[in-house]
């Protein structure tokens, strides 16, 4: 897992004086975009999460890369970025160790802590497969989007992501990310159909709100996402609410 975080940003975003808030939107919405595209060089995917703290998976891709884009957003953007690595048996551990790269070196509001780029290994992982669970309400069209206002489809949807992020981060150790309109992509660890049974109750039992999942595995997000999407659209065609790519019980 990769936690890219803006440095100092917070200073900056009121220095000399608090910035138009528009100007601050087209600027984390553009550095997104070009985080999102680096990514897509590697096969791996990336989350927008708060915009001045984005998450990504990059199995595929040797950590060293990442200069290359602290470099091209020092060259492009009025600010810097640092990028911590996190390679470890869970994505949520993967993650933390990547968290932890950026934390130790300093405060995301230092002036000082520019530009940190390191990796860290737990327990002698390795990047091995990556498994993603790409989940997606049902009907939320004629549920919900069609039906009420959009404040409150955003607000139903959202509670539903926030339950079903807190479950899966728990639970399972897997860091789940909301991507756009009902959909929320999970980067997992080992499931079990019972795992997503009771996460899916979960989230229809505090929210109301009905989830389909599609999940795939391969060697890099890409790979598992693309094949997550097909076995969504499989949930899609026959009802089922729950499909993997692969055999669920093989591991
Ligand atoms: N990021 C992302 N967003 C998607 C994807 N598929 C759909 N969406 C978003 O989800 C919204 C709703 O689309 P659907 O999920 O197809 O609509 P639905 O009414 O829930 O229909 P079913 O999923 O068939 O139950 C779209 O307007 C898109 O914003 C996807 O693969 N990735």
């Amino acid at each position: 897992m990769v936690a890219l975080q803006i440095d100092d940003y917070g200073p900056w975003t009121t220095t000399p004086e608090p910035r138009r808030e528009t100007d601050l939107q087209a600027l984390q919405s553009r550095l997104f975009a070009t985080v999102a595209d680096f990514f897509a060089r590697f096969d791996g995917y990336a989350f927008a999460d708060r915009y001045d703290n984005m998450v990504g998976v990059a199995n595929g891709a040797d950590p060293a890369v990442f200069e290359r884009l602290q470099t091209q957003v020092a060259n492009q953007y009025p600010v810097t970025v640092s990028v911590g690595v996190g390679t470890a048996g869970t994505p949520r551990t993967a993650l933390e160790a990547a968290n932890g790269v950026l934390q130790q070196a300093g405060s995301a509001q230092d002036a000082d802590r520019t530009e940190v780029h390191d990796h860290r290994v737990v327990d002698d992982a390795t990047a091995g497969t990556v498994t993603i669970a790409h989940f997606d309400v049902v009907d939320a069209t004629g549920t919900l989007t069609d039906r009420v206002s959009s404040a409150e489809a955003g607000h139903t949807i959202r509670r539903a992501v926030l339950e079903l992020r807190e479950q899966m981060w728990e639970r399972h150790g897997a860091v789940t990310q909301f991507v756009g309109g009902d959909n929320a992509i999970a980067v997992c660890p080992s499931l079990t159909p019972s795992t997503l049974d009771a996460v899916n109750d979960h989230v229809r039992e505090t929210t109301g709100v009905e989830l389909q999942v599609g999940i795939g595995r391969g060697p890099t997000a890409h790979a598992a996402g693309d094949d997550a999407k097909h076995a969504l659209e499989h949930c899609r065609e026959t009802g089922e609410r729950i499909h993997a790519a692969f055999s669920l019980v093989e591991r």
